[in-house]
């Protein structure tokens, strides 16, 4: 089975389309202000008037209030929300539109339990952990702390990139990657080649 892509941080509406001709099923949006990839919701609908069909387009949020997931999925027409602070199962269930949870895995962690927490979400990322940094940090974590069978499906992200994401694929078994950093010039800013590469990686396990 193939395993699904989403291209995170996206700023420009050349890399949105690089992203979608390549075949990712996902483009993801950052509106949290700290972030250097942070874009605003005018720029996104910009960017979401100009992909072809059937690329899903993510919000991703840390401690958003409820006003701003509104007002930023109304205006760029998200399909999805990612979560990645400490949002409780019950502020993210407050929204129509469904979401992922994500989490910053540390060893002392019991994933399934927070599988149980976050049983109504879409599915669960699992981001590296580094302190003060909520995700896109390009670090990889330690992949065995995952449970085999998953309850829900997994979105593996942290550090990706096209030197490394056939063994996560192979080792994992996720339903999907999330990548940001490892497809980049700069932060914000994509590389095709990068993009291409990473893609026929993610290619190359459908045999898997
Ligand atoms: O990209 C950011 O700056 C960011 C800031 C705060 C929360 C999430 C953020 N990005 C989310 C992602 O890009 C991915 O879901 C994930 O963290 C993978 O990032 P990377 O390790 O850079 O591939």
């Amino acid at each position: 089975m193939s395993v699904r892509v989403k291209i995170c941080g996206i700023t420009r509406v050349e890399d949105a389309l690089v992203a979608a001709q390549y075949g990712a099923d996902a483009i993801g949006f950052v509106f949290w202000r700290q972030s250097a990839r942070s874009i605003s919701p005018a720029q996104a609908r910009e960017i979401v008037l100009r992909l072809p069909p059937f690329v899903n387009v993510v919000g991703v949020y840390v401690d958003p209030s409820p006003e701003w997931v509104e007002e930023t999925s109304i205006t760029a027409g998200l399909s999805l929300l990612q979560f990645h602070g400490e949002e409780t199962p019950e502020f993210c269930n407050q929204f129509k539109l469904p979401y992922i949870k994500a989490l910053r895995v540390r060893r002392e962690m019991d994933l399934l339990q927070y599988a149980e927490l976050y049983q109504n979400a879409k599915g669960l990322l699992l981001d590296a952990y580094t302190a003060g940094m909520p995700g896109g940090t390009g670090q990889v974590f330690d992949w065995s702390l995952i449970p085999t069978d998953f309850p829900l499906p997994l979105v593996l992200s942290g550090g990706l990139n096209s030197d490394n994401v056939v063994n996560a694929i192979r080792q994992v078994r996720p339903w999907a990657v999330d990548v940001s950093s490892g497809v980049e010039a700069t932060k914000g800013i994509k590389d095709v080649n990068k993009i291409s590469a990473f893609m026929q990686g993610v290619k190359n396990c459908e045999d898997l």
